[in-house]
């Protein structure tokens, strides 16, 4: 078994698309980012790279690269995933939490779940998506930004 854990952070900008879990809020702003900014997804890959010993995404799908311009984070996820599983790993189960004065995330929390799920090939009892907000404290408070942490479980592809 190996552990990873991922944390990310984006700033909230006017005229961007706000995108988490692969879904787009309704909002006034949106993430600012070389890619599509998911920092939901992002806080992910992080976790799985940790877990498989194999660096962050910032090495994978540096933002200097303009392949990686407004890409689907979906895309890096699935990238990602098929990184571990060349190493012969596989997901045991994946727990996440937004962090978010604003939008309320609860509604969409279903349609992440299922991304997440279709994307790394896995039922969705393996995926969990939380939200909170920081009681109005800190950057994420004032709504400046919104982060995520995420922390996955992997084992060997052989064990199951
Ligand atoms: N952006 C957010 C933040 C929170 N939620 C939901 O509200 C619950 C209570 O949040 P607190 O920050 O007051 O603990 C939380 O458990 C989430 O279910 C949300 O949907 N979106
Ligand atoms: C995802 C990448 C892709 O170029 O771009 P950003 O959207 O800037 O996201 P970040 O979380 O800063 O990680 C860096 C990059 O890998």
């Amino acid at each position: 078994m190996r552990i990873g854990m991922g944390h990310d952070v984006h700033q909230l900008v006017r005229d961007r698309k706000l995108v988490i879990g692969g879904v787009t809020i309704p909002f006034e702003r949106g993430l600012l980012g070389h890619s599509d900014a998911d920092v939901l997804l992002h806080a992910i890959c992080d976790a799985l790279l940790g877990a498989a010993g194999l660096g962050d995404i910032g090495r994978h799908f540096p933002d200097t690269d303009p392949s990686y311009k407004n890409i689907d984070s979906i895309r890096l996820l699935i990238a990602t995933h098929d990184m571990v599983r060349s190493k012969g790993l596989e997901l045991v189960n994946l727990d996440a939490t937004i962090f978010a004065e604003a939008p309320r995330m609860a509604p969409f929390r279903p349609q992440m779940i299922r991304n997440i799920a279709s994307a790394l090939g896995v039922p969705e009892d393996r995926v969990n998506v939380k939200a909170t907000t920081t009681e109005g404290l800190g950057a994420v408070g004032r709504g400046e930004g919104i982060a995520a942490t995420s922390v996955v479980l992997l084992q060997s592809a052989m064990s199951s």
